[in-house]
């Protein structure tokens, strides 16, 4: 019998196994459940926003700024369809339009029609944007379909040898 097989043999260790699974993610990293579950219900309520009458793809998002403010955004399209605003970059310009330009965080949900099916990643212009406020060792994204089902991702998972302002220094 191996150590894993016997750790869980009471369910307190199950339980603890859960905890930590679920708070530290796969990379082993920390983000406290209770908050991943509030950043993916403000995102699915930044879907009701959504203007999507082109491709009827939803989108929504809640950034979480390091002051522990909530930015919430949802994507923004256009009859001439190349001035569409993704609902993350509408997050991080709400909030740097408000001086604030130090993040945690940034949990995404989308579906077409706003009916979640699987993981909405941000697109690459969404990452780039990411890449100039924050550390890509350390920001997280948190990609959902419901509380019970998402991950997260730093963002040099995301995007790997991405180009920032540390590359211009
Ligand atoms: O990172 C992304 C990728 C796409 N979209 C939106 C833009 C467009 O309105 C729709 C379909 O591409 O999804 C986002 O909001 N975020
Ligand atoms: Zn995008």
């Amino acid at each position: 019998m191996t150590t894993k097989t016997k750790a869980f043999e009471t369910k307190d260790a199950l339980d603890l196994y859960k905890k930590i699974i679920y708070t530290e993610g796969k990379a082993g990293r920390r983000m406290d459940k209770k908050q991943i579950e509030e950043m993916i219900d403000l995102a699915i309520k930044q879907l009701g926003y959504s203007y999507a009458p082109y491709s009827h793809f939803h989108v929504g998002a809640a950034l979480l700024a390091k002051n522990g403010t909530y930015y919430t955004g949802c994507n923004i399209e256009n009859a001439a369809y190349t001035p569409t605003n993704c609902a993350e970059r509408t997050a991080f310009f709400k909030a740097v339009s408000e001086g604030v330009k130090e993040f945690q965080a940034i949990c995404v949900v989308g579906g077409r029609d706003g009916v979640l099916t699987g993981y909405a990643a941000p697109c690459g212009v969404c990452r780039q944007v990411m890449m100039e406020f924050c550390d890509p060792e350390t920001f997280q994204i948190i990609l959902a379909v419901s509380k019970d089902k998402y991950d997260v991702f730093t963002l040099r998972e995301l995007f790997p040898l991405g180009f920032g302002p540390a590359d211009l220094a």
